[in-house]
């Protein structure tokens, strides 16, 4: 029987300690169950012993719960507040600009070496897309240092249709690919329900180097004109994340020089561009609206790049500290991607440490170290609305809900962006929250909130699922989040994080009838 390797013991000792007390069992009733000593459970739990299937088996049926299964179904937390939290917890790499690099890697015929990428949910499904297509993607280490070796030829005929269509970053395939291929199909993009999200701009973006796509029932059908290459500056029609990174792709194996207009300079654009750099790809005017690309023919280099800290994580787990009014010292905080939120809080009342800045893995963002203080909040006088960096980041938005349903008086939130995000907010309300929704872009929030527990079917949207993870963290009793997927969509054990830091989240499964 095979033996489990070792970055996934602790997993899995997390979700049969888990388990266990999902069932009110001691460690040693536990132990007794299965003929062990309480000593080895301990170990079992902490990862420190290593597991044969079979023993995986005998645990799980011991326990009533499939622990090996416990991935293909839903993933529920359970949550008994309120909590305090303490000590000090580092953000992880962003999802963001982890999906865009495992797309960039289909411009490089070397291998690339991804450095602390988060492992979620979303890099996942691409991993298995990749894979199907013929890569060989392995995990160097627990610290999640990911190598990609790519095929001499993409085999887009095996492609994992259904790990695609789970994910819409996927999109960014269209970008590296229609340099490969004169023909392909790709199977349609999904992603969070936030509304229609369009799929034009990225047509538009790479129009000028040929490519034309025909969407039928669940698959885009892309052809390229090898002849067609841009003769003036790509203006994008939307300044967003992945249209600008699909822009930069389709450039950086145009053989010659391509300006974009209307670029995003997002956190996320900004490591692409990074990462582009090491292939050997010269771009002028990074961190701004107009990116000049140099690109290449032909790009086969072995690259090792170690993309930044996600700005979202750091402000959930701030929005943690402040709903919970707790004193914790968030780590590696890209500050150049926080300040406006930061501005925003300190209008709201927040007091808080910053430690001098330092700099990430990839050599570029500058970080710091944020310890908030638990502060009397208040409203701001005025609506808070995202705009595309350097504004207030789209994706942070809901936090704000959270913390201003803390706040004493009303606050508006207005989300001009999404059709439906805001909408998913109006969940806090189970939990005592008063929000109101005005229409579909704009939700009040009146606050202080007495949060009190409750069971809730996740939202489909990951930020605010992680705003009710938030708020049931603050709330009195115990309360239930249902089939949690979309949270590890984008987030790296946050339950298991949080609780290191004190919070008390329990992950169980459904009883699976005849395990
Ligand atoms: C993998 C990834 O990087 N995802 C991010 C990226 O998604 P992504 O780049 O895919 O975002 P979209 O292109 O879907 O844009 C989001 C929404 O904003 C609208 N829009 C966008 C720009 C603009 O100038 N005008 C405009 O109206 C779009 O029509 C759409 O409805 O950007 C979003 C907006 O920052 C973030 O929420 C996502 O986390
Ligand atoms: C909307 C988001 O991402 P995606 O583009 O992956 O749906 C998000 O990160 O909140």
């Amino acid at each position: 029987m095979s033996a489990v390797s070792d970055p996934n013991l602790s997993r899995i000792g997390t979700l049969i300690r888990d388990a266990r007390k999902h069932r009110g069992w001691t460690q040693a009733q536990l132990a007794d169950e299965l003929g062990t000593s309480q000593s080895a459970v301990n170990r079992i739990e902490r990862g420190h012993q290593n597991l044969t299937l079979e023993t995986i088996g005998r645990i799980g049926a011991a326990l009533e719960a499939p622990i090996m299964s416990i991935g293909s179904g839903p993933t529920h937390l359970r949550v008994t507040g309120p909590t305090r939290l303490t000590g000090s917890i580092d953000v992880k790499t962003s999802k963001n600009a982890g999906v865009a690099l495992l797309c960039a890697s289909l411009l490089n015929r070397g291998r690339t070496t991804l450095r602390r990428v988060a492992r979620i949910e979303e890099v996942n499904r691409l991993l298995e897309v990749l894979q199907s297509i013929g890569y060989r993607t392995t995990w160097l280490n627990e610290a999640g240092d990911l190598e990609l070796v790519p095929p001499r030829e993409f085999d887009l005929s095996a492609i994992d249709v259904s790990a695609a269509r789970r994910t819409r970053s996927i999109i960014m395939f269209l970008g590296p690919l229609m340099h490969r291929d004169s023909r392909f199909d790709l199977p349609y993009a999904g992603g969070c329900d936030l509304g229609k999200r369009t799929v034009e701009p990225h047509l538009i973006a790479l129009r000028p180097f040929g490519l034309q796509v025909e969407a039928t029932e669940g698959s885009y059908h892309a052809s390229v004109d090898d002849e067609v290459s841009p003769r003036r500056p790509i203006v994008l029609t939307e300044r967003g994340d992945t249209v600008t990174e699909n822009a930069l792709m389709a450039a950086a194996l145009h053989d010659g020089p391509t300006t974009i207009r209307n670029a995003s300079s997002n956190y996320m654009v900004q490591d692409l561009c990074f990462y582009l750099e090491k292939l050997g790809v010269k771009i002028d005017g990074i961190g701004t609206t107009t990116l000049e690309v140099y690109g290449r023919s032909e790009i086969d280099v072995d690259v090792d790049y170690s993309p930044s800290e996600d700005p979202i994580e750091a402000m959930s787990l701030l929005a943690a500290a402040i709903v919970t009014e707790s004193e914790i010292t968030v780590r590696r905080v890209p500050i150049e991607f926080m300040e406006v939120e930061l501005a925003l809080l300190e209008e709201m009342g927040l007091r808080y440490d910053r430690s001098p800045e330092y700099v990430a893995a990839n050599g570029q963002t500058r970080l710091v170290d944020i310890t908030p203080h638990v502060s009397p909040l208040r409203s701001p006088l005025d609506k808070v609305h995202p705009m595309p960096f350097p504004g207030l980041n789209i994706d942070n938005l809901p936090f704000f809900a959270v913390i201003a349903a803390k706040a004493e008086g009303q606050t508006l939130l207005h989300d001009w962006v999404y059709e439906n995000r805001a909408i998913h907010l109006a969940g806090l309300n189970q939990l005592g929250g008063r929000v109101t929704l005005l229409d579909p872009h704009r939700v009040m929030i009146e606050g202080p909130t007495h949060w009190s527990g409750a069971e809730i079917m996740c939202p489909p949207a990951l930020r605010p699922a992680v705003v009710i993870l938030l708020a049931m963290l603050a709330s009195k009793g115990t309360s239930v989040l249902r089939n949690v997927y979309v949270i590890q969509r984008g987030y790296e054990s946050l339950a298991e994080r949080l609780n290191e830091l004190g919070a008390n989240i329990e992950t169980f499964h459904d009883a699976v009838p005849g395990v």
